[in-house]
This record gives C-alpha cells, structure tokens and sequence, in this order.
C-alpha cells in the first residue's frame, strides 16, 4: 500500500530492491558472451522524512545505481521503491519537482552562461512560482555566498565555487530530498567546510532530506548520525556512524609516555603493544571495551609519566569492513 504523503514520515522506501544490468563482452572474434552483473541486490531501508543519512561503500559497490533508481533513471529488476510516495520510474517528471540531485563530477549548469542565467532557466523548467523563486534564490545566493559570482559564466567558476552553484541549483524548487553524489570531491578544506555548514544548516531549517555518497569520510562524521554501507550491491551495514566501529571489531589505541626507555609492556591480551618509540609505546585494545583495567594495571606496574587514548579513524574501520567482506566472499 503507498502511504499518503504527511501520514507516515517514511519518506523513502525500499523493499527488496535488485537492478541486474545484461552486459555483453567479446571472448573472441565474432564471439560475445552475456553476463549479468547484479549492481544493487535486495537492498531495503527507509529513511524519514529530514534525515541526514550516509550511503557509502568501494568503487563499484552500487550507490549510483541506487541513486539512479531513486530519481526515475533506472527502473529496478525486482523490488519495491518509493520516494515521497511516488514510484520514480513510474512517476518521473512528478518526482522530479520534489527532489533536487547534484553530481559532484558533473554539473547541470548551462557551461557557457553566467551562473544567474542558469538558475533563470530553471526557473522555467521547474515552472517555480516568481515570489518563491526570488526569494529561494535571495536565501540560497546569501548561504551559499555567490553574490559576486552571478554574472560570472560557469565555466569561469572554481570548482567550489561550481559546486555551489550546482547545490544552489539543485534548491531553488524547495525539494524535500536532496541526493549528493560526492558533494566535496576535490574541494579544498575552506570550501569543503562551507559546504558541510550549508548542508546542517538546509536540514535544520528546511528539515530537508539528505542521502549522501561520499568517498570522503569527514563528510560523513561531521553530517550524519546514520549511515548505510554497501558493497557488492548488498547492504551491509545501516546504523548509526558510532556502531560502525563495533561492526568492524575496530580497536582504540593507549598511547602511553614512559619515564624511560623499557621493552615493551607485558599488556593482558587481547591488549598489545604495536608500536615502541623510545620511552613512548602505543597500545592497541577492542575499542568496546573499557581502558580503565588497562591503565590502572600499567600505572600500577610501569614508571608512567603520561597517557591518552586514541579513537579508532572511521578509514580504518570501514577498510576493515571491505576487507573481511572481500575475504568471506573468497572462501
Ligand atoms: N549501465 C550499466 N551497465 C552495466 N553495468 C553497470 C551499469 N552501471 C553500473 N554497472 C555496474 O554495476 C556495478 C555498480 O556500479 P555503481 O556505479 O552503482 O557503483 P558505485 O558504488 O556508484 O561506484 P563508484 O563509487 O565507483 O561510483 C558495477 O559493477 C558497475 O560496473
């Protein structure tokens, strides 16, 4: 049964969702060979409506796929979707005026015209009343900070200055999801920044939708409280960012300073030591469990001068995730 829109807070919905593209390659001469490759396989999630949420996962592991049946351009093998209650393949153009995409290795501003021309067109396209027009573009050229680049043609633009405009462009009909495909692939730290504030800021206010592929990691922490991984079109994980390290078994770091040089510290396992410099030797231990047990036995056995516990980075626990999934794929 579709929901009605504003009964449910559901706002997007899959159930079992395949897409198997037939590719064909050539074995020989005159000789092809089928094959199918299954991009997304039976993947089910729902997002609320003014969630924030991560979707990541290697090269090739599905997430444009999704995204492209999310928005109407592909239309699933099997399975159920909706957006907003809509079935995007079904549906497209209807869709498309509550959605807004923005492909961070491409752009859908007209190259040649200045950024304002661009915005004028879709305007049109997207048939926005002129006062909610004016006044989007008014929030979104203050926001985003693009006043002095509205007469500038786009091909003049810097690449974050680009992306800017491209998420300008991608608001100005007031959409309720937005779908970022690597919103911050190759900015710089201040421009990246800009746009991570831009985007709390959108889903604060607007309550807007946001589902985000990203390579980069920080994009995730600093935005999303949850996060879907997929690899091999399979979801393997969609919790919240912090159990992400539980998933991976990640482990913390002590880092502790000794008085002196000294081998290194007898550590009940699975604690050990993985490093030694000097008086200074670093402790790896599961990060769901506990440091006090371990920093009292070596305060009370060893001359301690000082010590910190280190987080596990999120790299290194989703590398440990592909990793042992690539493994179990091979045995
Ligand atoms: N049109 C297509 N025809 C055939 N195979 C395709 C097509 N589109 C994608 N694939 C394959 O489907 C799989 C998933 O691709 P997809 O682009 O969704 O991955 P991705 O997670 O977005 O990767 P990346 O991070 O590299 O963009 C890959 O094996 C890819 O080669």
């Amino acid at each position: 049964m579709d929901r009605v829109d504003g009964v449910d807070d559901a706002f997007i919905e899959l159930d079992g969702v395949e897409k198997v593209f037939e590719v064909r390659r050539k074995t020989g001469f005159l000789k092809r060979e089928r094959r199918q490759v299954r991009a997304v396989d039976s993947i089910s999630f729902r997002v609320e409506r003014g969630e924030m949420v991560g979707y990541i996962g290697p090269n090739g592991a599905g997430k444009s796929t999704t995204i492209k049946m999310l928005t109407g351009i592909l239309t699933p093998s099997a399975g159920r979707l909706r957006v907003a209650g809509i079935d995007p393949s079904r549906e497209r153009t209807r869709l498309a005026h509550r959605i807004g995409v923005v492909f961070g290795q491409r752009t859908t501003l007209w190259w040649d015209l200045p950024l304002v021309d661009s915005y004028r067109l879709m305007h049109r396209m997207y048939r926005i009343p002129d006062a909610r027009y004016r006044e989007n573009l008014d929030r979104l050229v203050e926001l985003l900070d693009l006043a002095d680049l509205l007469d500038v043609p786009v091909r003049q633009l810097s690449l974050g200055q680009r992306m800017r405009g491209d998420i300008a462009a991608a608001l100005l009909h007031d959409p309720e999801v937005l779908y970022l495909d690597e919103p911050t692939i190759g900015l710089d730290v201040v421009s990246k920044a800009r746009v991570r504030e831009f985007l709390r800021e959108l889903n604060a206010e607007r309550r807007t939708t946001v589902l985000l592929t990203t390579h980069d990691l920080q994009d995730i922490e600093q935005l999303c409280k949850r996060v879907m991984v997929i690899d091999h079109g399979r979801l393997m994980y969609d919790g919240p960012l912090a159990g992400l390290h539980e998933a991976g078994e990640s482990e913390r770091t002590l880092v502790v300073d000794l008085e002196r040089e000294l081998p290194p510290i007898e550590a009940p396992a699975p604690a050990r030591v993985v490093r030694v410099e000097g008086p200074r030797q670093w402790l790896a231990f599961p990060a769901a469990e506990s440091a006090a047990p371990l920093v009292a036995r070596i305060a009370a056995e060893y001359p301690l001068v000082d010590l910190s516990v280190r987080e596990p980075d999120i790299e290194a626990v989703i590398a440990k995730m592909y990793a042992e999934q690539a493994g179990r794929a091979v045995s």
